[in-house]
């Protein structure tokens, strides 16, 4: 799979295993990454008056030595500009000695218009924050408004969190090696990078798979085998029932949105689970999705006894509470094992800040040998409110945060934003990376805990459900764009899921 993602430190054992297997050596590779990068320049700016290029003092500036040379060598005018000397007898110091121009130092850089920077200053190994020429050259090209060509990142990215230390350029374009980097999936570093362009340099995917990565970009790739997809014999509770609980009559909605999106998912039946005093409103509101009064955990106890496949939803409008405590421990098994046929229960929203001063109790639960598979989706403010150590520790990446935050309290997390991550109990990870703005409405969160609740009562592992959903839930907002409400989402998942049917 080449959705993997490779951490700064994963990805400089794998060019060291890749050195060790041959065939090339240090200086191959990074003759090869120099190589991608001025083929990308020449092809992007073939009319540039001048490239740019700017040399740190490590290997990411050995790449930039070696694109100089070639991008000279074609017969383009090319400036070096150089900080810091690579450590003699080093892959850079080769790469540098290689390269026929004469660096001059970045503190005189100058850059007209016409021309092109390639930021070769730090990528991987970038350790503090940019200041100082590094920070002036950012500047000017900020400030100039240049196309700018990163290697590996832009400098002043975090490959590891996405985070700016200091300042960092924008760049139009970037060229990494092998795989992505977290920095190029989380925000902002995203959106620093442009266009993220993937190089072959050589190391090949047997050596990727001796690395035993955890981490992935959320695409189709990583669920879509275990889509599920209806057998010709089946009946409508075979494919499963999802139900949602709804607040009170002032607040129904949100079920409703998510009892539909769960519906559109490929649920058989779906029902609403309303208290009394909201079951006219409901029902004045509902066709196909089917309605059942619960105002208690007794009640709700016959529902739990049915053996037939089932996911629960519990939070949208649903109000904070003890109430809400009661029934999610109830669907999770409340310490007795699995219930029949229960999945799983997606936590959203209220049923989320319901635990705030009872994190524990859910925990414990969901960790209970045979528990239903409990996947929370918390946003940054309800993360806080369960999480808040995580959530204030600066030295953690959103990722490390999600990760953590899943083995903590055994639930896959969806810890959603515009760089919205997944991560499972068992420390698998997934960063999504095709959401738009258009989903920040009222009522997207609401749909979304619904297609992963039908994706989990079909039998979709938890993990892959919950990925699935998020991809297809950004994917729907991204193809409706400007003008989008939560009412539509359900209805614009429906092209995205006939050609996931159709493309196995
Ligand atoms: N053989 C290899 O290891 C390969 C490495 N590659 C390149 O190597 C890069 C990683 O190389 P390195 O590990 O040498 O790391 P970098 O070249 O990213 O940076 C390390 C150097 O910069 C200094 N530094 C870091 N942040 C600084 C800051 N803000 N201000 C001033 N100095 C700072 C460090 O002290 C160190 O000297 C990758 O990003 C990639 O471009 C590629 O050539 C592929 C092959
Ligand atoms: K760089």
């Amino acid at each position: 799979m080449s959705n993997e993602v490779l951490s700064p430190a994963e990805m400089a054992e794998a060019d060291r295993r890749a050195i060790a297997a041959g065939p090339f050596d240090g200086i191959g590779l990074m003759r090869r990454a120099g190589q991608a990068v001025a083929s990308l320049a020449l092809a992007r700016h073939p009319a540039a008056e001048r490239f740019h290029v700017l040399c740190g003092p490590g290997n990411n500036g050995g790449d930039g030595y070696g694109a100089a040379r070639l991008l000279h060598e074609s017969g383009a005018a090319v400036s070096l500009w150089a900080v810091g000397a690579p450590r003699p007898g080093g892959d850079a110091a080769l790469a540098a000695a290689e390269c026929p121009l004469t660096p001059q130092a970045l503190a005189g850089f100058e850059a007209g218009p016409g021309t092109v920077v390639i930021d070769a200053l730090y990528g991987a190994g970038l350790s503090k924050p940019l200041a100082g020429d590094a920070a002036r050259a950012v500047d000017i090209a900020t400030e100039r408004k240049l196309p700018v060509i990163a290697v590996d990142l832009p400098s002043g990215v975090s490959g590891d969190s996405g985070r700016v230390l200091g300042c960092a350029f924008q760049a139009e374009v970037t060229v990494t090696f092998a795989r992505k980097k977290p920095g190029h999936l989380l925000l902002p570093g995203r959106q620093l990078c442009g266009e993220v362009v993937l190089a072959d340099i050589g190391i090949g995917d047997a050596v990727i798979g001796e690395l035993r990565i955890k981490t992935f970009e959320n695409t189709p790739a990583l669920w879509q085998a275990g889509f599920p997809r209806p057998a010709a014999d089946t009946h409508k509770y075979r494919r499963g029932h999802v139900n949602v609980f709804s607040g009170g009559p002032s607040a129904t909605g949100a079920a409703r949105l998510s009892a539909l999106a769960a519906a559109r998912a490929g649920a058989g039946a779906v029902t609403v689970l309303s208290p009394g005093n909201a079951m006219q409103v409901n029902a004045a509101h509902l066709t196909s999705i089917m309605l059942r009064k619960v105002d208690d955990t007794a009640t709700l106890a016959a529902i739990l006894d049915d053996s037939r496949p089932a996911a629960f939803v519990l939070g949208p409008g649903f109000g904070v509470g003890e109430k809400a405590r009661d029934f999610a421990l109830a669907v999770l098994g409340d310490g007795q094992g699995r219930q029949n046929g229960v999945e799983g229960l997606v936590l959203d929203a209220d049923g989320i800040t319901s635990f705030e001063d009872h994190p524990a109790s859910l925990f414990i639960t969901a960790g209970a040998k045979g528990a239903a598979k409990l996947v929370m989706t918390p946003h940054e403010g309800e993360f806080s409110r369960l999480f808040s150590s995580l959530a204030g520790d600066d030295s953690l990446s959103k990722l490390d945060k999600a990760r953590k935050a899943a083995a903590r309290s055994h639930a896959v997390m969806i810890y959603k934003g515009a760089d919205t991550v997944i991560a499972a109990p068992d420390g698998r990870a997934a960063i999504n990376a095709n959401a738009a703005p258009w989903l920040a409405t009222a009522g997207s969160g609401d749909v979304l805990a619904g297609v992963v609740a039908g994706l989990l009562a079909q039998g979709m592992p938890a993990f892959e459900a919950a990925c699935a959903a998020v991809w297809l839930h950004a994917e729907a907002g991204s193809s409706f764009g400007p003008g989008l409400i939560a009412e539509d989402l359900p209805q614009a998942l429906v092209p995205l899921l006939r050609s996931l049917a159709n493309s196995t």
